[in-house]
């Protein structure tokens, strides 16, 4: 029988292209949301229950319903700004969520479980490479909120059989080659995303937050991951923690780091449209350096990227923002 996994958040970016992956890969799958930012249209396997991590009623009768191998945990709140701005509803929804969740594995002995986790709980790193066991100091709520989960996720682990994978993501971008699924979030603000508006002409400017930064050009460092290597990490992890005892936290990223300049130069180059670019201030809340030391989760889980290039990411993400906008038009 295949084995079946609950992925809460699967109606959202990173948990459409994961379920995808994990559908082709014969997973049995249900996906729980509450759509706020996902879209149902994402799905493109398994079923869906529409329902919310708060609402502890609904989400034991999915359990009792289902006889789950797994848990995959995307949902989640995910903009640093607005983090910092409610604080309080990223400790709810990220936190106190990922507690509720938990409770139900434990009531229906589930004991597989692959978390979302982030760059951001690093916060300001002092070496260039974050490795796994650098210290955690998140330096904005959002960062916190994840770091929370993770230590809760680590202390069940240490009180039962529970076994985890928590991925760490960098900054995650691009679409899915089929151009069935990318990113949607009517809210999403992430740089690449922004770019991509810009040189389709759905905004007038792209702003920089931040030319002071002790790096090399001045503006903000990252490690983009492609969300098709991303998506395959967590059929890895999967496989896995099927086949290991041992829980793992591992960095998704690439070890490579792009500043916001090059970022945008690379925009430009592959849209062909010189877009209007703003120097503003720093943004609350945003590190100068993030980028993942990598080679843990390639030799623990065997992940091997495909599509690590700026150029593949760019393009992935400029060629879903066409469509979304032929759609809108
Ligand atoms: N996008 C990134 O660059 C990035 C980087 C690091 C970590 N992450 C993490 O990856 C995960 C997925 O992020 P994403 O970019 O796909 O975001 P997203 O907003 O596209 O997806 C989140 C999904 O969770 C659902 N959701 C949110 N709160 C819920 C709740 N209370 N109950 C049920 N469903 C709920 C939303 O409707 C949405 O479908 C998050 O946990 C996020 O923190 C994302
Ligand atoms: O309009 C913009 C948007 C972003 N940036 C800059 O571009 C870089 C990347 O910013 P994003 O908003 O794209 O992403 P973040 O690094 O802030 O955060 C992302 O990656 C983190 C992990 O590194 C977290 O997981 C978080 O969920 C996710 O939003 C930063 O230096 C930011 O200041 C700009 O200059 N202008």
């Amino acid at each position: 029988m295949n084995k079946k996994i609950l992925v809460t958040g699967g109606a959202g970016y990173i948990g459409s292209h994961t379920v995808k992956q994990l559908g082709e890969s014969g997973y049995d799958l249900v996906v729980y949301d509450n759509l706020s930012t996902g879209s149902p249209s994402a799905i493109l396997y398994g079923e869906l229950v529409v329902g919310d991590l708060n609402d502890t009623q609904s989400l034991s009768q999915v359990f009792k319903t289902n006889n789950f191998d797994a848990v995959l945990h995307f949902a989640a709140s995910i903009s640093v700004p607005e983090s910092i701005v409610n604080p309080l509803d990223y400790y709810a929804n990220n936190t106190r969520n990922t507690l509720n969740l938990l409770q139900c594995c434990q009531e229906f002995d589930v004991n597989k479980f692959v978390f979302s986790s982030t760059a951001a709980v690093y916060g300001d790193t002092k070496e260039y490479l974050v490795k796994e066991t650098s210290p955690t100091m998140p330096v904005n709520p959002y960062g916190c909120s994840k770091l929370m989960s993770e230590r809760i996720i680590q202390d069940y682990s240490r009180a039962s059989n529970f076994k985890y994978v928590i991925l760490r993501y960098f900054n995650v971008a691009g679409a899915d080659h089929s151009g069935k699924i990318g990113q949607s979030g009517k809210k999403a603000a992430h740089l690449i995303k922004v770019g991509c508006d810009a040189a389709l002409g759905r905004r007038d400017s792209v702003s920089i937050f931040g030319t002071d930064y002790s790096t090399p050009d001045g503006t903000g460092i990252r490690d983009y991951i492609h969300v098709e290597d991303l998506a395959m990490a967590h059929v890895n992890a999967l496989v896995y923690l099927a086949t290991n005892n041992e829980s793992q936290i591992l960095n998704c990223g690439y070890g490579q780091g792009y500043s916001v300049r090059e970022v945008l130069t690379n925009i430009k180059n592959i849209s062909g449209v010189d877009f209007t670019v703003i120097e503003t201030a720093r943004r609350p809340g945003d590190p100068a350096c993030v980028v993942a030391a990598a080679d843990k989760i390639r030799d623990l889980l065997g992940w091997q990227p495909k599509y690590n290039s700026l150029d593949t990411i760019v393009s992935t993400a400029l060629a879903w923002e066409k469509r979304l906008a032929e759609n809108l038009n």
